[in-house]
């Protein structure tokens, strides 16, 4: 199934008056993995949108060859031939999935085998998806409701519904901002098996780790425009600290940031948080929290790895109060935090915790309010009038480079890595200026945010720390935990199974977060 050559040709997109993108040039060959780099904002999922034919083109050309001649669309291309649509298949970065449809009903929907009369012939689509599963060795629990599945199957589901309608030409925005380091490896085996195969793969992404090791050419987008477009060779490969040294220099456009360091950590430091066996069963009664417990200390970050699906997501929503079912007692500065039973309850637990869920969409944005609405979420009533409001919006996308610096904007308008940002400026910059300010919990905090954007944040997480905050970071990117954290302790089915230095190799880690006893 060789795929085809996509030549992208001095496009530029406009949604309203704002340009996503002014110049980018691409070309996406059969064979390789095409990474593609950038700040936030630069138009990177703007460019695969564009590739895939629903981006709003006001100029330039798509030309896609594959023999068998699928031509070119010119900046009024609409409507899209179908072939293109079938050959053509796109990841987003959120999941495009109907999580009360079972894995197979996903997997077919838009392009069900029909039987006799027209109707759906579900034996015909399990006897396809198997045999799909079994080509391409991604495997997921067909007769699984879509909601139960773990985030790294829904992303394996994601691309076997994009091949089961034939898709010859990939295209990926971001497919490892929300997978653990070994489930990332397993789909860029994936996708290396699909290239060799002859697919044509791209691949959007911030992991400068994954483009050294795996990509065949590389593109860095800035600002709108394609600023380099190269291929990778064998040599650069094995010596990845020069080429990583060009690629961060072309995506900031200048010398990259200084990496954050913890702060000293006094020895005798009192214990902010003490979590005791906590224990939370699921509707399905399974203990996603299995008898939990761990200390942090005034001044301390901890780092929680683990693989997803493993009790991250419960920990922190218990933290913030928004698990009424969790057994177990959470101490804050020696006092037990009452459960919470009214707003009063949880406004109080602000007041002292700042919390950043992993899921942005689900827990800490609002799409259709505005930029400046969503950074000051939560503190209605609490902030001195409308002037004393503007001026603290303005504050928070000065200090986290909110970008476009508009508070006015749609925040469903932002690009992904914007989102984090006013997520995640939003909770540091509150509790710092809270009288109560005990402890930070931050889920996965910088998902999808560029390198300099990362240095902001982990700069922001430094600076809670050194004014004496507790800080718990869980994170799927073992490179940020061993930058910050002054221990990593590894969450595995529900409680802590050991606790390891930052200076822990990738294998030391991860052997612990699958529950090998030897790590
Ligand atoms: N639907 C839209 N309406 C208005 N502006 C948009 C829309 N989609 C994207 N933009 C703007 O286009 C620019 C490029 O966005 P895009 O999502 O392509 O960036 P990106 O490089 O993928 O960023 P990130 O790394 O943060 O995901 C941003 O300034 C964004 O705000």
């Amino acid at each position: 199934m060789r795929g085809p050559v996509m030549k992208i040709e001095d496009i530029a997109v406009r949604y309203g008056d704002c340009w996503s993108i002014r110049s980018a040039t691409i070309t996406l060959e059969p064979g390789v993995i095409h990474a593609i780099l950038g700040e936030n904002g630069a138009g990177k999922s703007t460019l695969l949108k564009a590739a895939a034919g629903f981006a709003p083109r006001v100029a330039g050309t798509v030309r896609i060859e594959d023999g068998r001649g699928f031509g070119a669309q010119d900046a009024a291309g609409d409507p899209k031939p179908q072939a293109w649509t079938n050959a053509i298949g796109m990841v987003h970065q959120h999941f495009m999935l109907v999580s009360a449809f079972t894995a197979l009903e996903n997997l077919v929907l838009g392009s069900e085998p029909t039987g006799s009369f027209g109707r759906l012939d579900l034996a015909k689509a399990r006897r396809e998806a198997e045999a799909l599963m079994e080509t391409t060795g991604l495997r997921v629990n067909l007769d699984a409701r879509t909601s139960d599945l773990a985030v790294g199957e829904r992303q394996r589901l994601e691309i076997l519904r994009v091949l089961y309608r034939g898709a010859r030409a990939i295209l990926l925005d971001e497919p490892t901002a929300v997978l653990s380091p070994l489930e990332a490896e397993e789909l860029y085996t994936t996708l290396g098996a699909l290239a060799e195969g002859g697919a044509t793969i791209a691949v959007v992404t911030h992991r400068m780790d994954e483009v050294l090791r795996f990509a065949g050419h590389v593109t860095i987008m800035r600002r709108g425009r394609t600023v380099l477009s190269r291929p990778i060779t064998a040599d650069e490969r094995d010596h990845p600290k020069r080429l990583e040294d060009e690629l961060t220099r072309a995506i900031m456009g200048g010398e990259p940031p200084p990496e954050a360091s913890p702060p000293a950590l006094a020895e005798d430091a009192e214990v902010a948080l003490s979590i005791e066996d906590l224990v939370l069963v699921d509707a399905a009664g399974k203990r996603v929290l299995d008898g939990l417990c761990l200390a942090v200390k005034k001044g301390e970050i901890v780092g929680i790895a683990g693989i997803e699906g493993n009790g991250q997501r419960e920990l922190v929503r218990a933290v913030a109060g928004l698990e009424p079912g969790v057994a177990g007692s959470i101490v804050l500065g020696g006092a037990r935090l009452p459960a919470v039973r009214s707003t009063e309850d949880l406004r109080k637990r602000r007041r002292a915790i700042a919390v950043v869920h992993e899921d942005r969409h689900a827990d800490g944005l609002m799409l259709d309010a505005t930029v400046g609405d969503n950074l000051v979420l939560g503190e209605l009533g609490q902030i001195d009038g409308p002037a004393a409001e503007a001026a603290l919006i303005k504050r928070r996308i000065d200090r986290f480079g909110v970008n476009p610096p508009d508070a006015a904007r749609r925040a469903g308008e932002l690009s992904g890595g914007n989102q984090q940002k006013v997520v995640v400026g939003r909770a540091l910059d509150r509790i710092e200026a809270s009288p109560e300010r005990a402890l930070v919990v931050l889920g996965q905090p910088t998902r999808g945010v560029d390198v300099g954007a990362a240095a902001t944040i982990h700069g922001a997480i430094v600076a809670a720390a050194e004014k004496g905050l507790a800080v718990l970071v869980v994170s799927a990117d073992l490179g940020e935990l061993r930058r910050l954290a002054h221990r990593i302790l590894v969450l595995h089915r529900g409680r802590i199974v050991t606790e390891l230095p930052p200076t822990s190799s990738d294998d030391v880690i991860g052997r612990a977060m699958l529950g090998m006893e030897d790590a």
